[in-house]
């Protein structure tokens, strides 16, 4: 069989890599969001799945060396840019160690070099580590209809042997950009101590995101360990944030005028979007600039990642709202409890949000799609809610249901549509349905948007935090560019930036974890 334009495969068939929509018929036609391969139609039952890569070689399957063709091509996609690509720049032993009495510029002694604290430049980590036995397997991720079981291996992160700056003359810049995230100061700090641990005197800070490459009156900021020593006790970023604003030519200039030598770029997949823009304009121009993004959101909306920072702080924050809703709604008659958590195009906040509390009824996710009115409705289901148990609560995405609000067409400054507001639609519609069938409810709308995003990280975040932040610096030590860092499968790794924000990643339909909110919540198909 050879794939020489789409084709289909029968059977539920999905990937992580590629975000596509289809139209589900028993929607009402609603556009319905999932994460797949190509694109996806759903008739009579069952599901057909048309693997089209525009990225990827077609792959015939049939063919018995498909697997050495798809390798070949996942191992160039995954390598990692590195300075010595472009430039002549040779490497010099490191100057990172954490044995204090020996310092490793003289070190040729045997007990060092058998010291086990660096890790090898061909050390790798596996990024899927489930063997499906089919397509039809809860949440699976096949490349062929057989789902063969395919090795794919990522760099391992961490402290090299040789490195390829001087840390003496280096100067270091740092930027978050975007949308605050708990543990951004938690990163700053640790990108901070351990440059210093190299032996690097100079770092700054750069104010508020890429405008501060720009804006003349946003001065760069002396950074050390006892600036930065104490920034983790408070939420929000010491640098300051920013959305817009990117003309990548020109942050170059300045970063060249600066003589910044590595730049260490905090934010989402916009940032990292910026961050590989810059990286390749840095490689045009020849210079010697590490470019390393450390991915920042708690939407937890970047690929491949088992999460960002800040995103399991953000679902404790939303405790706290759902909490009092489903108090309000419990003391209430007939009540109604609605909290609008933040997530833009992923619904990972609300799912993880929900599943956490244990009292949300109703969980509405973008990727989702719902029919408010009809039998099957979630008006309707509202109505059965409130005979049965008196009360409900219900949790919503803000990007869920856009459907059923006015477009504007809008976009911040970065570019990001401005979405309506579904909790207002939705706490309007749900007064009016009760009114219209004559039955009292009492709704409690609580939208804690900025409370989740403002707060310090939690311990889980501040550890991952010091993991990225480290890792990011031995990263730019190691003479790598155009990457980023984070956790796949429990294991820290290092990724080419394209890789992880080809696509906002999704909760997928599909996978274990919205079967089991949808097993919590014991709420029906809304379709
Ligand atoms: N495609 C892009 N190319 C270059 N820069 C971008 C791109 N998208 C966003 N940016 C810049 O990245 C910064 C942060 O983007 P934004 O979408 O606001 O947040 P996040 O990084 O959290 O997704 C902004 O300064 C924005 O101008
Ligand atoms: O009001 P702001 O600052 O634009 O932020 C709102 C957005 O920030 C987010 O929390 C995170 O977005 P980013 O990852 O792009 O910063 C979204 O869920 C939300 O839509
Ligand atoms: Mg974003």
């Amino acid at each position: 069989m050879a794939l020489a334009s789409p084709v289909d495969y029968a059977g539920t068939f999905t990937s992580s890599q590629k975000h596509h929509s289809f139209v589900m018929p028993g929607c009402n036609g609603l556009r319905c969001s999932t994460i797949g391969f190509g694109n996806k139609s759903r008739a009579a039952g069952h599901l057909v799945v048309r693997a089209m890569s525009m990225d990827r070689p077609k792959l015939d399957f049939s063919n018995s060396n498909w697997k050495d063709q798809f390798q070949e091509d996942f191992d160039r996609r995954f390598s990692l840019p590195h300075l010595t690509d472009i430039i002549d720049v040779e490497s010099r032993p490191t100057t990172f160690s954490l044995k204090s009495r020996a310092p490793l510029e003289n070190v040729t002694g045997s007990s060092e070099e058998s010291w086990n604290g660096y890790v090898n430049d061909d050390d790798r980590a596996l990024l899927k580590v489930i063997k499906f036995a089919s397509p039809t397997s809860a949440g699976a991720d096949c490349i062929d209809p057989d789902c063969s079981w395919v090795e794919q291996w990522v760099h391992r992160a961490g402290p090299r042997k040789q490195i390829y700056f001087e840390p003496q003359c280096v100067k270091a810049g740092i930027v978050t950009c975007g949308g605050l995230c708990p543990g951004l100061n938690d990163v700053i700090r640790q990108i901070v101590l351990t440059l210093e641990k190299y032996g690097v005197k100079n770092i700054v800070g750069i104010q508020h995101g890429f405008r501060g490459f720009f804006e003349d009156h946003l001065a760069e900021v002396p950074l050390n360990r006892h600036v930065v020593q104490n920034i983790n006790l408070a939420g929000g970023s010491f640098l300051g944030v920013s959305r817009g604003g990117a003309s990548i030519s020109d942050i170059v200039d300045s970063i060249q005028a600066r003589r910044l030598d590595m730049l260490f770029v905090l934010g989402g997949n916009g940032t990292h979007a910026g961050a590989d823009a810059i990286h390749d304009e840095c490689r045009k121009r020849k210079l010697k600039v590490s470019i390393i993004g450390v991915p920042k959101t708690i939407d937890n909306d970047i690929l491949l990642m088992d999460k960002t920072f800040g995103f399991d702080t953000a679902v404790e924050a939303a405790q706290r709202a759902i909490n009092s809703a489903y108090i309000e709604a419990h003391s209430a008659f007939h009540g109604i409890g609605l909290v609008k958590l933040m997530g833009r195009s992923s619904g990972f906040i609300t799912m993880h949000a929900s599943l956490s509390s244990g009292q949300v009824d109703i969980c509405l996710v973008p990727e989702v799609p719902f029919t408010l009115d009809g039998p099957n409705g979630v008006l309707r289901h509202l109505e059965h809610l409130i005979e049965t148990k008196g009360f409900a609560l219900m949790c919503v995405a803000e990007g869920a249901g856009q459907e059923y609000l006015q477009r504007s067409n809008a976009t911040d400054a970065s570019g990001n549509m401005v979405l309506g507001d579904i909790g207002a639609h939705l706490q309007q519609k749900i007064k009016s349905h009760f009114r219209e069938i004559n039955v009292h409810s009492d709704v409690k709308y609580i939208d804690p948007t900025y409370m989740l995003r403002a707060v310090r990280a939690n311990a889980s975040d501040a550890i991952l935090c010091t993991v990225l932040g480290q890792n990011a610096v031995h990263g730019a030590f190691a003479g790598f560019s155009g990457i980023t860092t984070g956790i796949c499968n429990t294991h820290n790794v290092y990724l080419p930036i394209p890789e992880v924000i080809k696509t906002p990643r999704l909760v997928d339909p599909n996978s274990r974890m919205w079967h089991r909110c949808l097993t919590s919540t014991g709420q029906p198909d809304f379709c």
